[in-house]
């Protein structure tokens, strides 16, 4: 079925229970919210350690990236850009951690409401110490991939701004079906844990021309917000804690 935002009004979106363990929030951020965080990535995204193009096995990923807390890099976190100009990672802020912990409880309400699993223990004020900002311009993917660097089972939580995109969310065992693709939109949150939380998901392609006109940005962005369960200051310079896992390009 066509989703596109013609329908909106006729058909408003509600939360919804993509898998066990994963949760859409449609317009969890309200327009204020949406730019609010739009121009915070925008401070992210200029160096030192900004926006940066990542290299993985077998070429370039189209989706460019900046790391706040430690810096994600294929397929390990460090503290410095170690694969960018090697510049220290700039601080995860409080609020997005307050931001991500508002909506695992708006999503562990819609999971009990469904009667289905939750995501364990609520995650601790401070907890949530790391983000990965992801730009899509036009044309821009990502491939379906796990979340693994991270040690601790906390739910993912990732926010959307900008063109909508579609959302692959799959299962624990293959890059394969089954899968459910769902319609991300500007303001829209993401959250998942539990049983999902080491799910393959993927974004196969965002809707151009799709980003609300007053928010003022071209292409895509989102923020996933995340709990390394690292102390990389005990750990080697470096930080390099995971094997070496392909996430596709
Ligand atoms: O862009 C998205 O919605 C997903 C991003 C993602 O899966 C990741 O950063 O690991
Ligand atoms: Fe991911």
């Amino acid at each position: 079925m066509d989703t596109g935002s013609q329908d909106q009004e006729l058909f408003p979106r509600g939360p919804a229970v993509v898998a066990p363990g994963a949760v859409h929030l449609p317009v969890h951020l309200a327009a204020e919210r949406q730019s609010e965080l739009l121009a915070a990535c925008r401070r992210w995204a200029l160096p030192p350690a900004g926006l940066r193009t990542v290299r993985v096995r077998g070429g370039v990923m189209s989706v460019r990236q900046v790391g706040l807390g430690l810096h994600w890099y294929p397929y390990a976190y460090a503290r410095t850009a170690v694969d960018g100009d090697g510049a220290p990672v700039k601080p995860f802020p409080e609020w997005l951690g307050e931001w991500a912990r508002a909506a695992v409880r708006a999503a562990t309400e819609v999971a009990a409401a469904a009667g289905g699993a939750g995501f364990g223990a609520d995650p601790a004020p401070g907890e949530y110490d790391v983000a990965l900002v992801n730009f899509y311009p036009e044309g821009a993917r990502m491939g379906m991939h796990r979340d693994l660097e991270e040690r601790s089972p906390a739910p993912v939580v990732s926010f959307s701004l900008g063109d909508a995109c579609v959302f692959r969310f799959g299962n624990t065992e293959s890059r394969g079906r089954p899968w459910r693709d769902t319609e991300l939109r500007s303001g829209d949150a993401f959250v998942f844990g539990g049983p999902a939380r080491l799910a393959y998901h993927a974004v196969p392609r965002t809707r151009p021309g799709t980003a609300p006109r007053a928010l003022g940005l071209t292409g895509r962005v989102n923020v996933t917000v995340r709990v390394s369960g690292l102390d990389l200051a005990n750990e080697r310079e470096g930080g390099a804690t995971a094997e070496q896992r392909p996430r596709c390009p």
